[in-house]
């Protein structure tokens, strides 16, 4: 793993959290990408070489839903970036963590994500990102 490429907070309104991370970092955020797939919309805030990625539930049955219902707005992944996808996958798996889609999957910002089980990452939800263009 590489970098922490983002930090994803689930939101309950992307207008209104956009405002707030604006004036708490000092920026714009610099895109709005809807991921119909994963049923999110997100807007993305560069920090350094980091990112912070905030996520709206654009259906009923997102996961971002039911992650407000069951806990709040707030942290709700952390994504690494990595080289080759497919090669940590195996090797993770080969760890013990329990992969919850061994195909990648299309992420936003033009990249491919898996995700590891919270239970088996003590309770943190771990993104993987290739960049597609890797
Ligand atoms: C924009 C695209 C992409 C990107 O490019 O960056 C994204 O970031 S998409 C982000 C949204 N997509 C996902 O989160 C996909 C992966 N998540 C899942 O598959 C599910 O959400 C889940 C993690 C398997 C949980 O689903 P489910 O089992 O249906 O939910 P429960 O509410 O029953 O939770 C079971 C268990 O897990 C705990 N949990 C759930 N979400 C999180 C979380 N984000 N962080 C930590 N823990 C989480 C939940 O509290 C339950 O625990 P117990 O109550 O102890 O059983
Ligand atoms: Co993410």
């Amino acid at each position: 793993m590489r970098k922490i490429e983002h930090i994803g907070i689930a939101v309950k309104d992307l207008k209104t959290s956009n405002a707030l991370f604006k004036r708490l970092l000092g920026s714009e955020h610099y895109k709005e990408e809807e991921v119909a797939g994963e049923g999110v919309n997100t807007s993305f805030f560069q920090v350094g070489e980091t990112k912070i990625e905030l996520l709206e539930a654009s259906r009923e049955d997102s996961p971002i839903s039911k992650f407000i219902e069951k806990k709040s707005e707030g942290i709700h992944h952390i994504a690494f970036d990595v080289e080759d996808i497919h090669a940590e996958v195996l090797r993770l798996k080969a760890a013990g963590f329990e992969i919850l889609n061994e195909t990648p999957k299309d992420g936003a910002d033009n990249k491919l994500v898996v995700f590891l089980h919270p239970r088996s990452t003590n309770g943190m939800l771990v993104e993987l990102c290739q960049n597609k263009n890797n």
